[in-house]
């Protein structure tokens, strides 16, 4: 189904068009992109904008309307003068409207003229989705609470005729707020680290897909949200700007990684009597990170078994804990590493190491702070950090010398599973 986007470049890449675009697609809808301003920004600054004349989006629209079967429609960044072609030629279209007034950057895109002529003429009868600051801008109201929040969506809508409000309450406490057909929608949600450039266009853009896919409003309100919260923590990149993209850049990611992974295993098994020596006694784990920090390992590691080695159980994400976070540690420093593994301590291996010209750092348990020991789970990232901080560059190779029950362990780190399998048969027939 068609979605029609009427929206702003941005030349950052981050939101607008783009994203919009990016969204729509991923969702699986066909995206008709209406360019309604040329901005020049970066992630850091909105320079200016070029707003594209009102005949010019009218017959944008026009080429489209007609031709496809348009389900919804977006509308992001406009100015003034195009406010009334917009309503004209989206009339009697389900209108998502995103109020982009400014940037999170400070940019005012919509002068306070141009506000009420978006009041005026396009919100009434659009499903309109600002966030805190946006809703008020629209209706001149303060917003410190949950209570405020559910107060303007309705004033948005019983007041200024939109068909229904999304107030997105991420500057409050991350709990969106819908109101339609006289009804409270609550949205619970919480926190998510990443990139935010674009968020609003995302949001408004998953929402018009969803609704072209016949959800109803709650269920693709609820849906949208969930979109966001993925786009943003799988973000990242250039554009440092969400990622609608996530979804399947994440699955590609993850089958690479376990393909790699079992690959790798699959070429260790064939090392069985060679690497048995050399497996730790609460057995050994081989952990393969993807691009965005999930990581896969053997379920149950890899054990001793008679004379050759066996993994328990298969490929897994998050089927490692202790290299899981050793690995993600490691890679607060030094992104390009991708892969560990952990093989039982010998000094030999350690000598052998060097000799390879692989860089070797430790950490000593002894040292850990008694606020680290205390703590559930922070030895490992404690340990990681302190051995890169020892050495003063990237380490290929971290070992410690154990503590009481803890046995003394050496990790091997690679930028992928080749090369920690290919560091593994240099330490281990060398080291014959
Ligand atoms: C071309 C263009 N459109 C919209 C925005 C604003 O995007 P938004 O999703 O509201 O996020 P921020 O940029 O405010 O973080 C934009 N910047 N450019
Ligand atoms: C139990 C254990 N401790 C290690 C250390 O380096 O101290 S490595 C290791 C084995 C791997 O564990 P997982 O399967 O949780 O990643």
């Amino acid at each position: 189904m068609a979605v029609l986007i009427i929206a702003g470049l941005d030349t950052g890449g981050g939101a607008g068009l783009k994203a919009d675009i990016e969204t729509v697609s991923a969702l699986g809808e066909h995206p008709l992109p209406v360019v309604s301003a040329i901005t020049y920004q970066n992630p850091d600054e909105v320079r200016g904008v070029f707003p594209v004349p009102p005949n010019t989006i009218r017959e944008q629209i026009r080429a489209v309307k007609g031709v496809f079967e348009i389900r919804a429609v977006k509308i992001g960044l406009l100015h003034g003068g195009a406010v009334k072609v917009i309503a004209e030629e989206t009339k009697g279209l389900i209108r998502v409207l995103d109020p982009v007034i400014a940037s999170s950057s400070g940019f005012r895109f919509l002068s306070p003229e141009d506000v009420e002529i978006l009041k005026r003429e396009l919100l009434p009868g659009s499903i309109v989705t600002p966030n805190v600051p946006e809703a008020e801008v629209l209706t001149g109201l303060k917003i410190n609470s949950i209570e405020d929040i559910k107060r303007v969506a309705r004033v948005l809508v019983e007041e200024l005729g939109a068909e229904a409000a999304i107030v997105k309450g991420g500057h409050l406490n991350f709990t969106d707020v819908l109101y339609w057909n006289g009804e409270v929608f609550k949205f619970s949600g919480e926190r998510v680290e990443g990139f935010t450039h674009g968020t609003g266009c995302v949001f408004s853009s998953a929402l018009a897909a969803f609704i072209a896919k016949g959800l109803e409003l709650p269920k693709a309100v609820e849906r949208a949200k969930r979109f966001v919260e993925g786009a943003i923590r799988f973000s990242g990149g250039e554009g440092e700007a969400v990622n609608p993209l996530w979804e399947l850049q994440r699955d590609t990611q993850r089958w690479m990684a376990k393909e790699d992974l079992e690959k790798a295993v699959g070429e260790l098994v064939k090392l069985g009597e060679l690497l048995n020596p050399h497996v730790a006694e609460v057995g050994t784990n081989f952990a393969l990170a993807t691009d965005f920090g999930e990581v896969f390992a053997v379920k149950g590691r890899i054990v001793r078994y008679g004379k050759t080695i066996k993994p328990v159980g298969p490929v897994e994400l998050n089927a490692s804990d202790h290299l899981r976070r050793a690995l993600l540690k490691m890679r607060e420093f030094y992104p390009e590493v991708r892969a560990v593994i952990n093989l039982r301590y010998s000094e030999k291996l350690i000598k052998r190491a060097e000799k390879l010209g692989l860089k070797v750092s430790f950490y000593d348990r002894r040292e850990e702070p008694e606020e680290v020991k205390r703590a559930e789970r922070g030895t490992m990232e404690w340990g990681i950090e302190s051995a890169v901080k020892r050495l003063g560059e990237k380490p290929n190779v971290i070992y410690h010398l154990g503590d009481w029950g803890k046995e003394p362990m050496i990790l091997v780190f690679g930028r992928n599973a080749e090369e920690i399998v290919e560091r593994i048969r240099n330490l281990i027939f060398a080291s014959q």
